[in-house]
């Protein structure tokens, strides 16, 4: 069936937003955003889709999780140092980070320069995660051609069974995007937005509205 696209739309009804609630640091209200749409059992809340730039130029994105949030860390996510994304950050240190809760109606943009964590971070993290998850880290080139699902496999369950202790990979590790600008979006009727956007000035971050 070919589908009529131009018609697929949804008017946005729950929500608004005025200057005066945001009164703190924006990463704050991020937070405060993060926890309603935890509270509200939201798919995969953490989910945000990261955007990084090529040698080229060229734009490419893919979804991350977020696995901590503070006024003066950032955002932090956990990946392949080797991966695409990787590979990208080595070359260019700027990347956005957008959040989307649907059922909320609401969207967060944030972008800024993207830092490693320590060693010492990224030990905390990794050695935190499940088995597998451990494992699926060693044994995968994020990003590289493989020749079969079944070399994976096969990698995987050799790890697996041999009991080896399980040591985060120098090239696995962490992330951070140390914000310089965040825009609340809320979703309104008619397409009419709110947009509330922080940008860092200094020590300071200047408040405004925008244009939806
Ligand atoms: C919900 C979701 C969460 C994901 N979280 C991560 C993550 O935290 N870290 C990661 O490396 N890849 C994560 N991925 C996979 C990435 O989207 C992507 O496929 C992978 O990182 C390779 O991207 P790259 O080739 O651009 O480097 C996630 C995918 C989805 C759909
Ligand atoms: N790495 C990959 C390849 C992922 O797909 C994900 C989440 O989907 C993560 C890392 C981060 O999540 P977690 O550390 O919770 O597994």
């Amino acid at each position: 069936m070919n589908r009529d696209l131009s018609q697929v739309r949804q008017d946005f009804l729950k929500m608004k937003l005025d200057e005066g609630q945001f009164i703190q640091h924006p990463v704050i209200h991020v937070k405060e955003w993060l926890n309603e749409a935890i509270k509200n059992n939201i798919q995969e809340p953490t989910a945000a889709t990261l955007a990084t730039v090529s040698e080229q130029n060229r734009p490419s994105s893919r979804v991350i999780l977020i696995k901590h949030i503070d006024e003066l860390s950032g955002f932090w996510f956990f990946t392949n140092y080797l991966s695409r994304k990787g590979k990208q950050l080595e070359l260019n240190h700027f990347g956005s980070l957008n959040f989307f809760w649907p059922q909320l109606e609401r969207q967060i943009r944030i972008e800024g320069k993207v830092e490693k964590l320590s060693p010492e971070q990224s030990d905390v993290y990794f050695n935190s995660r499940p088995k597998d998850s451990k494992i699926s880290a060693i044994i995968s080139e994020q990003s590289q051609f493989i020749k079969s699902r079944k070399i994976l496999e096969n990698k995987f369950q050799s790890l697996k069974s041999s009991n080896k202790t399980l040591i985060r990979p120098q090239h696995w590790g962490g992330y951070s995007l140390i914000p310089d600008m965040i825009e609340f979006w809320q979703g309104r009727a008619g397409r009419l937005h709110d947009r509330i956007v922080f940008e860092q000035n200094g020590n300071n971050w200047n408040k405004t509205r925008l244009a939806p």
